[in-house]
C-alpha cells in the first residue's frame, strides 16, 4: 500500500482521522537481515488482512474505495440477505394511496428524524439511510433510530458514498422521492476536517445522483442547502436571487458546489431536483454542536460560554428557525416536487430546479438567544464575549421566505422563545440537569 493510494482516497467521513500505514516508514529501514524478517512478516500480515477484507464473510459495503474508507472509518455493519431486504421493502412501502415511497439520508440526523416521522405519520413509505458517523454522540443518533423504529421506520446503516448500497436499495424499492439530507453540517469544523465535507457534501451527493439518474423511475429529490451559501452578503433579508459566490467556509462552499452539481444533474439527465437553505434550525433532538445546544449544557454545568461578537461591538444574530416549521417546509416542497423527467439515465424533457430558503424572517442576536435561554433554564449564564473567529461564521443571517410561501405556503409560526422553551424540555427529560454527561 503505497502513501499516493492513501492520498487518493477521497476524504474521511465524520472525526475519523485517515492514519498512514505504519508500515510505510518501516520499509525504508536499513537492510539487515532483521529488518529483512521484519519485511516479511509484515507482507505474510498484510495478505491476510488483505484476505480477510475481501473475503465474503467480511462483507459490508462495496469495493469502490470510498466504501473501503467508510467501513474502516465507520465499521459499518453488513447489509444484504433476505430478512434485510424484507425490513427494507416493508419500511419503504406506501400505506396510503397517492403516498410516495420517499428514501430519506441523514434519518438519524437533527431533520432526517424529525422528517422521517412526519411522512410515516401520513401514510408515506420511509426507509432511512445514515452511517451513524461520530461527528456527534452517536449515542444520541442511536436513541433518534429507536424513535423512528417505533413508528415502524427501518434505517439502513451505510454511507452514500457507498454504490453498491444505494444501487441496491433501488433495486429494491422504485423510491418516488428522496429526502438528501445527510450532509457534514458545521461550518467551523471544516477547518478541522475539511475532507470531510468533500466525502459526503460533494463526493456522497454526486454518488446519490448518479444512483438516482440511472433508475427508473428516477425519484424527485429534495435536498438539504444552507444559508450559509449568502457568505458575506451584506444584502438583507437574504433573497434566492441574490449573489451565492462569497462562502465564508468550507461548509458553505461544498454546499453552493452541492447547487451547482444539482443544475448539472438537473440540465443533463432530467432530474427534479429542489434545494433547500436552511437557516439555523434548532429544536428537540438538536445537534449538540450548535451553540444553542451546547450553550444549554454549559450553562447548566456552569461553564463559560463564548459570545461572538462583530467589529466594534457588532452584533452577531441568526435566523433561528424551529424544526417543526422546516418539517412543514421540506414537506411542502416534497408535495410540490415535479416528477423528474428521466430514465435510465436518459433526459426525455425540461425537468424542475429549485431553490428556497428556509428560515424564520426574524432574526435574533446570539445574546438574547442566551438570555433566553437563562431564564428557561434559571441559571444564570457565565457570559465569555469574544471577537468573531474568522474560521467560517459570518455576522448575520436573515432569510426572504416570499419564494417558499408562494409556491407551497411556507409560514413559519415558532418563535425563538417558544422553540427554545420546547428544546428545553427535551434537553432536560433526555439528560436530566446536566448530571448525566452527554459526550
Ligand atoms: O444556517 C445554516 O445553514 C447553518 O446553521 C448552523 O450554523 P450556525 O448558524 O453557525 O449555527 P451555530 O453554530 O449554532 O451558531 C449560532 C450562532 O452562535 C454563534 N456562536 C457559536 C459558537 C460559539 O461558541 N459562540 C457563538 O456566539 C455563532 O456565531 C452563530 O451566530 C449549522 O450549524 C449549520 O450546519 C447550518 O448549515
Amino acid at each position: 500500500m503505497s502513501s499516493s493510494h492513501m492520498d487518493n482516497i477521497p476524504s474521511t467521513p465524520g472525526k475519523f482521522k485517515m492514519e498512514k500505514s505504519p508500515y510505510i516508514h518501516r520499509f525504508r529501514l536499513h537492510y539487515s537481515s532483521l529488518a529483512k524478517l521484519t519485511f516479511w512478516s509484515f507482507v505474510f500480515m498484510g495478505l491476510i488482512l488483505v484476505f480477510f477484507f475481501k473475503s465474503p464473510s467480511s462483507k459490508s459495503t462495496s469495493s469502490s474505495s470510498s466504501s473501503d474508507l467508510s467501513r474502516r472509518s465507520l465499521k459499518t455493519t453488513s447489509w444484504g440477505g433476505p430478512v434485510w431486504e424484507k425490513r427494507v421493502k416493508s419500511s419503504a412501502r406506501i400505506r396510503t394511496r397517492n403516498g410516495f415511497s420517499v428514501l430519506v439520508t441523514g434519518a438519524a440526523g437533527f431533520v432526517g428524524t424529525h422528517v422521517s416521522v412526519a411522512l410515516k405519520r401520513r401514510g408515506d413509505g420511509v426507509l432511512g439511510l445514515d452511517n451513524f458517523n461520530d461527528y456527534y454522540d452517536p449515542n444520541l443518533k442511536r436513541s433518534r433510530q429507536s424513535l423512528l423504529e417505533r413508528s415502524g421506520i427501518f434505517i439502513v446503516e451505510g454511507d452514500i458514498n457507498d454504490v453498491a448500497l444505494l444501487n441496491k436499495l433501488f433495486d429494491l424499492n422504485p423510491f418516488t422521492h428522496v429526502v438528501h439530507l445527510a450532509a457534514q453540517a458545521g461550518v467551523r469544523y471544516a477547518m478541522e476536517n475539511p475532507s470531510s465535507y468533500v466525502h459526503s457534501n460533494i463526493a456522497g451527493f454526486v454518488n446519490l445522483l448518479e444512483t438516482c439518474k440511472n433508475s427508473n423511475p428516477q425519484p424527485a429529490i429534495i435536498w438539504a442547502s444552507s444559508s450559509s451559501v449568502y457568505g458575506l452578503n451584506t444584502k438583507v433579508p437574504f433573497s434566492e436571487k441574490d449573489r451565492t459566490d462569497q462562502p465564508a467556509s468550507l461548509y458553505a462552499a461544498t454546499k453552493k458546489a452541492g447547487e451547482e452539481i444539482a443544475h448539472t444533474y438537473n440540465h443533463i439527465y432530467g432530474l427534479s431536483l429542489t434545494g433547500l437553505r436552511f437557516f439555523t434550525v434548532y429544536g428537540p433532538w438538536g445537534r449538540p454542536d450548535m451553540a444553542y445546544f451546547f450553550f444549554t449544557k454549559d450553562i447548566l454545568r456552569g461553564k463559560s460560554i463564548p459570545i461572538f461578537e462583530a467589529a466594534n461591538h457588532g452584533t452577531v444574530a441568526r435566523d433561528f428557525t424551529y424544526i417543526d416549521d422546516i418539517v412543514k417546509g421540506c414537506l411542502g416542497a416534497l408535495d410540490t416536487a415535479e416528477k423528474s423527467t428521466g430514465s435510465g439515465g436518459k433526459k426525455r424533457g425540461p425537468a424542475q430546479l429549485r431553490v428556497f430558503n428556509l428560515g424564520n424572517t426574524s432574526p435574533v442576536p446570539v445574546s438574547d438567544l442566551v438570555s433566553i435561554l437563562e431564564r428557561l433554564l434559571k441559571v444564570k449564564a457565565k457570559r465569555v464575549v469574544m471577537k468573531l473567529p474568522r474560521n467560517g461564521d459570518v455576522q448575520f443571517t436573515h432569510a426572504n421566505i416570499s419564494f417558499a410561501r408562494r409556491e407551497f405556503g411556507y409560514k413559519p409560526t415558532t418563535d425563538l422563545q417558544t422553540g427554545l422553551k420546547k428544546f428545553v424540555r427535551w434537553y432536560l427529560s433526555y439528560y436530566g440537569s446536566g448530571k448525566k454527561s452527554e459526550q
